[in-house]
């Protein structure tokens, strides 16, 4: 079962993961058995809504993946079917039916929930189960809606129109109206089965509303879902929303999650629906013109339709309710408008000091930091410096200072005094309070430390967190003394996060003072970067500043940090617009003409690609973070594409030396590239190493005939080219890329044109290397540098087999990153970046790498495909040293053939395409 090696499907596990991502934990357990050596293994795998326990099993692999199986059991998946369009048809349709067989009405599943809460209303509605219900919530339903077309992720109401679709086949069961988005069975259930569920409890829900209002600009109001026992909650929704009932709701994915943990949903009204019509089908987000006579004749909604990351149209609500596979009852959690405002700033408050890519504080923070044992989550020093980071604010600057050592009594009074006054302290107060007040020895907490230290000094600490540009943000000194200087620190970096926290709690309870929230996060970057020019009042409480602070001027004297590395790729939107009439008497405001705008473009930072002033401001930005500046330098160098400028816009540019005024917001950012790391690292490049291993070898040996497999560009082609005659004479690339074979292509041509070689033939075949082509057998080297960490691991396995049991070189070289090594990469300022997604990703070296292996795990994979294969293997690597922890930067196998007898015959097939071809006796070359 391990690696998967014999088949394209995924495995258990690996579907496991792409359903629930890190979601699901799994736990090994070793088995003790009586009167056997080697220990078993059982496997508990948790999800999000319920668990399940292996059999035993011999290996922990074996163990895990089977807990996967049962869990893909239980939610209907089955990973190991091939499946095609119309067998998804033909599962969809079996699976409706199954959802409304007696057998399903008692099953464990929300969806089953759903059916009973229907069979419990009254009226003509009774058993009438939403579309949306089914689409959403049958995990089964929704992999083969998937299997119809990818991009119901983002269409819900795509995946309710095949629903319906396929409802239809089964009209002798199952009623489907077109007008009434909903399923109900035709016979009715057995009395008996309905009569034995109870009604459940009456709650009240509080969900925030989103309300869209014909200025464009959302209204967000709390609202209260009263759901009394006997109705069903997504009729109190939808009635919430002026709709009929829950056939007219959309149901939008889960994207957050409350304090609590339980997930939330977007609810708008459905449009016009037909069956196989979805959103897409109408057009996408409407632009303003487009709204007439487009099926949504409801407005965009922004907001909602930013926190679930789905189109919404028209008013919807936010509410965290429903079923779920942990118990029958109805399951809640209030949505205020302080934890909906911290879903739109990106933040999810689904773990306590969590930090998310654009999020402040995300939950409350303990009062006091104790000892590094009890603290989940990352130091509150660490915390400070990402939020700093996060907020362009500078590092924090800590003053640490001791004092004279109180006696032993002191100390067990103050302790005492401690565990009395908790309540005092937890309660948020703006930390300058505590500035000068020494006397309460705020010492460490003895509850997880028995044992009294003896105390030889005290330290405070002080920390300031100034702007960018110096000013002063926040001075805070708390009076306490603490034994260790790092608990000094800790606590100290804890009071300035709490003071912070408790800043954005007053913005999100009181949006009218601190901010009104627009479209999406706009304001939020607004208060941010009130924050970037230094304005906030260290001890006061926020003021509104007027409206020209939305303007971030760029100020010549302000110190500019780069915090975006050179070498990363940026994707910005822009706009640059120049102004053409300054009457601010008259008009109060200026006129500006759009000279450029582009709303999405990339570039790498520091290669001189971009416009000066914008990259300079950008590196600066934080992702999602917006930023207005105006600059008044001269045009040249400025202008973005001048060659599309019209003649009014040169002219204005030539004539007016008043300022251009940019727009930008930073959509993302991806790490500096593998080539640009491994270049910076190694001299010469790690690249270039790995080549020039592999041609060593080459030329020792002597070879005639080679296949370089993921040849990409071709840049090991390339230096056998370039070596004085070796002993090659046939050279070949596979690739599966066609843009990297055109690359190779156009190398290769110029470089047999030019230069003298041994070389017969030449050729490029386009083809996956996982499939075996028989022109390519039994070659005498065959190279396979830096691709098998581009496959899921499943085909790593795969290759490696096909390589040694079907091509069967002679000698096959593999190379690929040590993923040890990376945390002295990572060391490099390359990767010191604010951006939290961005060092996530940079824990692989690039973010096309779907695994990275350990040596162990490298060796593992080699030596056993050696074996099986009758080949022998050899580990080496370039970049570092293998003698030094932690090896090489670059890894390598090395096999060798041990015999010829097992060479078996081989049937002939030929995948691959030749795309380019070079033979010496013509001296020329085809395409
Ligand atoms: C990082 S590049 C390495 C290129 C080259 N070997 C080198 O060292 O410069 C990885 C290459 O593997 C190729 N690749 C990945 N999966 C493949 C597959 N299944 N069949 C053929 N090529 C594949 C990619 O297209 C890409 O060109
Ligand atoms: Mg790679």
């Amino acid at each position: 079962m391990a690696g998967g090696e014999n088949n394209q499907a995924l495995s258990p596990k690996a579907t496991i993961h792409q359903t629930f991502g890190v979601k699901a934990s799994y736990r090994t357990e070793q088995v003790r058995v009586p009167c056997q050596n080697a220990g078993l293994y059982r496997c508990h795998l948790q999800l999000p809504e319920f668990s399940v326990i292996s059999n035993v099993f011999k290996t922990k692999n074996d163990a895990e993946q089977s807990a996967a199986e049962l869990a893909l059991e239980k939610l209907g998946i089955h990973p190991q079917d091939d499946i095609t369009v119309e067998q998804a048809w033909d599962d969809i349709v079996q699976r409706i039916k199954y959802i409304f067989s007696d057998e399903f009405l008692s099953a464990d599943h929300p969806l089953g929930s759903h059916l009973r809460a229907t069979l419990q209303t009254d009226g003509e509605r009774r058993g009438s189960v939403p579309l949306s219900v089914i689409a959403a919530f049958d995990a089964k339903i929704n992999s083969r809606c998937k299997v119809i077309n990818p991009s119901v992720d983002q269409d819900p109401i795509l995946a309710m129109s095949y629903v319906m679709k396929a409802a239809a086949k089964l009209s002798d069961y199952i009623v489907v109206s077109p007008h009434v988005a909903s399923l109900r069975r035709k016979n009715p259930y057995p009395p008996a089965i309905v009569e034995a569920f109870g009604h459940g409890e009456s709650i009240q829900v509080e969900a925030v509303y989103t309300k869209c209002a014909t200025s464009g600009e959302e209204v967000v109001d709390p609202v209260t879902l009263d759901i009394s026992s006997g109705r069903y909650y997504l009729d109190i929704i939808a009635k919430k929303l002026g709709l009929k009932d829950s056939s007219q709701l959309i149901i939008s994915r889960t994207f957050g999650k409350t304090s609590s943990g339980y997930e939330c949903r977007v609810y708008s009204a459905i449009p016009k629906l037909s069956p196989d019509k979805s959103s897409k089908a109408y057009g996408k987000r409407p632009v303003d013109e487009e709204d007439q006579s487009s099926h949504f004749n409801k407005p965009w909604n922004a907001k909602a339709s930013y926190v679930c990351g789905q189109d919404i149209h028209g008013d919807a609500i936010v509410a965290a309710v429903g079923y779920s596979w942990r118990s029958n009852d109805l399951e809640h959690d209030d949505v205020t408008l302080k934890s909906f405002y911290r879903m739109c700033c990106g933040m999810s408050p689904n773990g306590i000091y969590k930090f998310s890519r654009q999020a402040l504080i995300a939950a409350q923070l303990p009062f006091s930091f104790t000892t590094k044992s009890t603290w989940r989550g990352p130091l509150p020093r660490e915390m400070l410096s990402m939020f700093c980071r996060q907020q362009q604010l500078s590092e924090p600057v800590f003053t640490v200072s001791t004092a004279p050592v109180k006696p032993l009594s002191d100390i067990l009074r103050s302790i005492k005094k401690l565990k009395d006054s908790e309540s005092d302290d937890s309660n948020h107060q703006c930390v300058n309070e505590y500035a000068g007040s020494d006397d309460s020895y705020n010492h460490y907490n003895s509850k997880d430390e028995e044992e009294l230290p003896v105390l030889e000094s005290g330290y405070r600490c002080e920390v300031k967190i100034l702007s960018k540009s110096q000013d002063l943000v926040l001075d805070c000194s708390p009076g306490s003394f603490y034994e260790k200087e790092s608990h000094a620190v800790q606590n100290a970096s804890l009071k300035a996060l709490t003071w912070f926290s408790s800043f954005f709690d007053d913005l999100d309870a009181d949006p009218e003072q601190g901010c009104c929230y627009t479209k999406g996060q706009m304001n939020w970057m607004f208060t941010r970067n009130i924050m970037i020019k230094g304005k906030f009042p260290s001890n006061k409480r926020y003021e509104q500043p007027k409206s020209e602070s939305k303007r971030m001027y760029m100020d010549s004297k302000r110190k500019r940090v780069q915090t975006i590395p050179n070498g990363s790729l940026v994707s910005i939107c822009y706009s640059v617009s120049v102004e053409v009439d300054s009457d601010f008497s008259k008009t109060g405001k200026c006129l500006k003409e759009l000279i450029e705008s582009n709303v999405e473009m990339e570039f790498e930072v520091g290669n001189g690609s971009m416009n000066p002033h914008l990259e300079s401001v950008v590196t600066q930005m934080a992702v999602g973070q917006y930023a207005c500046f105006v600059t008044n330098s001269p045009a040249e160098g400025l202008v973005l594409a001048a060659a599309n400028d019209t003649v009014r816009t040169r002219s204005l540019l030539s004539e007016i030396p008043a300022g251009l005024e940019y727009s930008v917001r930073l959509l993302g950012v991806k790490g500096p590239s593998e080539k640009r790391v491994e270049a910076v690292f190694f001299k010469p490049p790690l690249t270039k190493k790995r080549v020039g291993y592999a041609v060593e070898l080459i030329k020792e040996s002597s070879a005639s005939t080679l296949v370089d497999f993921g040849c990409g560009s071709g840049s090991l082609l390339e230096s056998l080219l370039e070596e004085v005659p070796t002993s090659l004479q046939t050279i070949a690339g596979v690739d599966i890329s066609q843009k990297a074979l055109a690359r190779a292509a156009k190398m290769l041509d110029s470089k047999l044109n030019k230069g003298a070689c041994n070389l017969k033939s030449v050729k490029l075949y386009d083809g996956s290397i996982l499939e075996f082509d028989s022109r390519l057998h039994g070659i005498d080297i065959a190279t396979c540098l830096e691709v098998i960490e581009h496959m899921e691991e499943d085909e790593a396995f795969q290759l490696g087999k096909t390589l040694l049991s079907l091509f069967r070189p002679k000698l096959l070289i593999v190379s690929t990153p040590n993923y040890e090594y990376n945390r002295i990469l990572h060391k490099s300022s390359l990767f010191h970046s604010k951006d939290k997604s961005m060092s996530q990703r940079c824990k692989l070296r690039n973010p096309d790498h779907k695994f990275e292996w350990t040596r162990a795990q490298f060796n593992r994979w080699a030596s056993k495909l050696a074996k099986s294969n009758n080949y022998s293997v050899e580990f080496s690597g370039v970049g570092g040293s293998g003698n030094v922890e932690p090896g090489f930067a670059s890894q390598i196998a090395v096999f060798r053939v041990k015999s010829f007898s097992g060479v078996k015959k081989v049937s002939m097939q030929q995948p691959y395409k030749v795309i380019w071809e070079w033979t010496r006796a013509e001296g020329e070359k085809r395409n």
